[in-house]
């Protein structure tokens, strides 16, 4: 089981250091023309923990995200990934080091079977090599260990029956399972999660709850963006909120809610979320 008791004794205050940070981000900075999107001091994920990043509309958190995923360039600043220069790197690289995350269906994948966007997700596994493209018995062997590991998450997933259907043919919540069990094919040890409960239908809420919280118990560090306060209270270890740009507060669900700070952010300019605890 993870200890996130190592949370405890932290300060809940934005930029504050944690034990054993999987992810550091620091001075990061991110202009589009005359506007700062994102102006982070300094960012730390504890690892093996769920950290929710929130905040109103317009905040920043999906260009942080991006920029955390290298699939954008900052102006200014740095961090690291397990302890290894994240600047620069493509998202490939990335996801090679053991960072992952999930992506929207394109059309193009949905135009694909289930089976085959599972083992898309295998491509940029950290033993993957160019010598095994090459040499058959090491490919199909390759091709063997992958067809499996999909088998086997898409059990887990409840998506194996759908594992010859065209991936733009499953329902919202399917879909988002999808994202998820292909993300793993990649072997991570952080997952970062792009609003994985957007346009998940109540039925299947639950159950992708208890497969994020199951990463965690497998060992992974997760990373989520996401509006809906009542999954950030249920499963997040952790909270970090941003407005205009900047972190405004990091803390537990429940104490960065009370935040004044962050109630003002989300009253200025969201005002259809309710941080209140009954959600
Ligand atoms: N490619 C871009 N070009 C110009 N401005 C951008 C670009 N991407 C984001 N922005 C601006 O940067 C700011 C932060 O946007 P961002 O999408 O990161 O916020 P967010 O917190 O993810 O919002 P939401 O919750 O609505 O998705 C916004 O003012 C947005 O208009």
């Amino acid at each position: 089981m993870p200890d996130t008791t190592v949370l405890d004794g932290i300060a809940h205050e934005p930029g504050v250091a944690k034990p054993d940070p999987i992810l550091v981000a620091d001075g990061v900075v991110r202009r589009f023309g005359g506007l700062t999107a994102v102006d982070v001091k300094h960012f730390e994920v504890q690892r093996n923990t769920i950290t929710a990043l929130i905040g109103p509309n317009g905040a920043g958190k999906s260009t942080f995200f991006n920029l955390l995923t290298s699939f954008d360039t900052a102006q200014e600043g740095s961090g690291t990934f397990d302890g290894d220069p994240l600047r620069k790197v493509s998202p490939h690289k990335v996801a090679r080091s053991g960072m992952v995350r999930t992506f929207q269906l394109t059309k193009a994948l949905e135009g694909m079977s289930v089976m085959d966007n599972m083992r898309l997700g295998a491509q940029h596994q950290p033993g993957e090599s160019l010598l095994t493209a090459f040499v058959p018995p090491l490919w199909s062997k390759r091709e063997r260990e992958v067809t499996e590991q999909a088998h086997d998450l898409l059990h887990r997933f409840k998506l194996y029956a759908k594992r010859d259907d065209s991936a733009g043919s499953l329902s919202g919540g399917q879909r988002k399972l999808l994202e998820m069990a292909r993300a793993l094919m990649s072997k991570p040890k952080m997952v970062m999660l792009d609003e994985p409960m957007a346009g998940v239908n109540p039925a299947l809420t639950e159950s992708l709850l208890e497969h994020i919280v199951e990463l965690k118990h497998e060992g992974m560090t997760v990373l989520f963006v996401e509006h809906d306060m009542h999954m950030v209270r249920r499963i997040s270890d952790w909270v970090a909120v941003m407005a205009q740009g900047q972190l405004i507060a990091e803390g537990p669900a429940g104490t960065v809610m009370q935040n004044k700070a962050v109630q003002d952010a989300y009253l200025g300019e969201h005002h259809d979320t309710d941080l209140s605890e009954g959600n």
